[in-house]
């Protein structure tokens, strides 16, 4: 049995569990109704599935942000057990990895909501034909700043688009992604986890959108917390990947244990002519983050991470990225690097 979150291809055999357990899901002539469901999931930020036999849907759970977790099982008890653990509780060694590691992987913790959230996306860049900027650092623009990519002479491409900095500020889809409950959860008990309070508040500040193209790039190896001028470990990054991410179409790539280290960035080159990046030696032990569509990467902000360049013909890579912050925690930028943060890109999460 596998416990992993519902995607389109479930949906018919998950529709089926329900109408054989609830008569809400069943119409008048007691058929299943898939539309219904799909209606009662909307409602819902959190949706999980237990699978066997790598296709039949043996139960299904929802959180309802008011009413709480819903679970539907034709299975043992043990199958709804693991459909709530998976969704409400980090593992121990989950947690310690968190620590010792520096990051942790939710595969397809958003795979329901990623198809629609990556159209929202779509729709952000049709602003950018006329707001696009060739300033990496563009911020405090009054919206989200458009920047366009550079080639590898390190010259600006004309339409296109590199990243979507202050990307909240441009689609609503960014914050509903980093406020949604699912995210939440486990950013709340990660803070737990390092020993100290929940933060009564989060925000979080810095959000960005790369459509990464065919042949395109988004960063070279760094540390975040580089940018923001405090290496505090208060501060949690996130990458959202709303599309299935490889090797092949850029995907990311982190050192585990770097976030116990501090790395020396220099200004880069050639498609990285943008922004300040770290040269690691060729003994670091990089892995890459190869996630299906819908997966949050939470990791430390001082973990060393860089994204590979989209090698591929045709795929795209869109992510979002953003950083959560206590909300009581204040500091000053680095003065010269603004790009991973503007106060205008500050937003209350809970
Ligand atoms: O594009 C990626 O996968 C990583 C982006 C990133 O690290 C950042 O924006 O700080
Ligand atoms: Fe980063």
């Amino acid at each position: 049995m596998k416990v992993q979150a519902l995607s389109q291809e479930h949906l018919p055999s998950a529709a089926t569990l329900l109408a054989k357990s609830s008569q809400q899901f069943r119409d008048a002539a007691g058929t299943l109704a898939e539309d219904r469901l799909k209606q009662a999931l909307a409602r819902c930020e959190i949706v999980r599935v237990a699978i066997r036999d790598k296709d039949t849907v043996i139960g299904l759970a929802f959180h309802d942000p008011c009413r709480g977790w819903e679970v539907h099982s034709s299975g043992p008890a043990s199958v709804a057990a693991a459909l709530v653990s998976f969704g409400s509780e980090l593992e121990a060694s989950e947690k310690a990895a968190f620590w010792e590691q520096g990051y942790l992987i939710f595969g397809g913790l958003l795979a329901w909501e990623a198809p629609t959230i990556r159209t929202r996306m779509d729709l952000m860049m049709k602003d950018a034909q006329t707001a696009a900027t060739a300033d990496w650092n563009a911020v405090d623009v009054g919206g989200p700043a458009f920047v366009l990519a550079v080639d590898t002479a390190g010259k600006t491409i004309p339409n296109r688009i590199l990243k979507v900095q202050a990307a909240a500020l441009g689609s609503g889809a960014v914050l509903e992604v980093f406020r949604s409950p699912a995210v939440v959860a486990k950013v709340k008990e990660l803070y737990n986890f390092l020993g100290q309070e929940v933060p009564e508040h989060v925000d979080v500040f810095g959000t960005k959108f790369f459509p990464m193209w065919p042949g395109g790039v988004s960063v070279d190896w760094h540390q975040d917390c580089h940018y923001f001028g405090t290496a505090s470990s208060r501060i949690i990054s996130c990458g959202v990947y709303l599309e299935d991410t490889d090797q092949d179409n850029g995907c990311l790539q982190v050192v585990p244990g770097s976030h116990t280290f501090d790395f020396e960035h220099q200004p880069g080159s050639g498609l990285h002519s943008q922004g300040e990046w770290v040269n690691p030696d060729a003994s670091t032990n990089a892995v890459d983050v190869v996630v299906p569509a819908g997966s949050v990467v939470l990791f430390n902000s001082r973990l060393l991470h860089a994204a590979r360049q989209n090698k591929h013909a045709s795929r795209t890579r869109y992510s979002l990225f953003g950083h959560f912050v206590p909300s009581e925690l204040d500091f000053s930028w680095r003065g010269t690097d603004f790009s991973h943060g503007t106060y205008q890109d500050r937003h209350q999460v809970y």
